[in-house]
C-alpha cells in the first residue's frame, strides 16, 4: 500500500525540487532518490478540486492495485494547497518519447509496439476489473 510522506521527506529525496522530469495534465513531475537509494518520480498537482479528486482516484486505484504493467504508486503527500503523488522511477521515460522522438537507433519495431499495446491493455482490464 502507498505510504505518507511528509512534505521534507520529499524535498530532501529530490533535493528541493531540482530535477525537473517533464510536465503532464496537472502539473511538474521531479525525479527523486529515496534513503534505500531507490528512485522516485514526484508528481505534484495544485489543489484545486478537481486535481484533489484525481489525487484521490490515482491513490485508490494504482495505489491499492499492484500490476506488472501499471507503474507503482509507492505514496503521497500534501502541503498547504499541494498534494504530491510519488511513484517508481520509470527510467526509459514516458511511451510517447519512443513513438514520437524515436530515432532510427531507438526506433520500436512492430512486434515491440505490439507487445506493448498489450501490456498497456492488460494493464487497463486489470484496473477496471
Ligand atoms: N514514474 C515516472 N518515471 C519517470 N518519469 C516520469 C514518471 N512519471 C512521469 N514522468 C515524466 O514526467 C512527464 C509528465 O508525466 P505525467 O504523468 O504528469 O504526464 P502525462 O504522461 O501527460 O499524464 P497525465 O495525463 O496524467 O498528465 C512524463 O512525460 C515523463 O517524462
Amino acid at each position: 500500500m502507498p505510504t505518507r510522506f511528509c512534505y521534507e521527506e520529499l524535498q530532501i529525496a529530490t533535493e528541493n525540487f531540482s530535477k525537473n522530469l517533464g510536465e503532464g495534465g496537472f502539473g511538474l513531475v521531479y525525479e527523486g532518490s529515496l534513503l534505500d537509494g531507490s528512485k522516485i518520480a514526484v508528481k505534484c498537482l495544485e489543489g484545486l478540486s478537481h486535481v484533489k479528486k484525481s489525487f484521490l482516484a490515482e491513490k485508490q486505484s494504482i495505489g491499492s492495485i499492484p500490476h506488472v504493467n501499471l507503474v507503482r504508486l509507492r505514496g503521497f503527500c500534501t502541503w498547504k494547497t499541494q498534494c504530491f503523488l510519488v511513484y517508481d522511477f520509470m527510467s526509459k521515460g514516458s511511451l510517447d518519447k519512443w513513438i514520437y522522438h524515436g530515432n532510427q537507433e531507438h526506433i520500436l519495431d512492430w512486434k515491440c509496439r505490439k507487445k506493448i499495446i498489450l501490456d498497456i491493455a492488460k494493464g487497463l482490464a486489470y484496473l477496471h476489473e
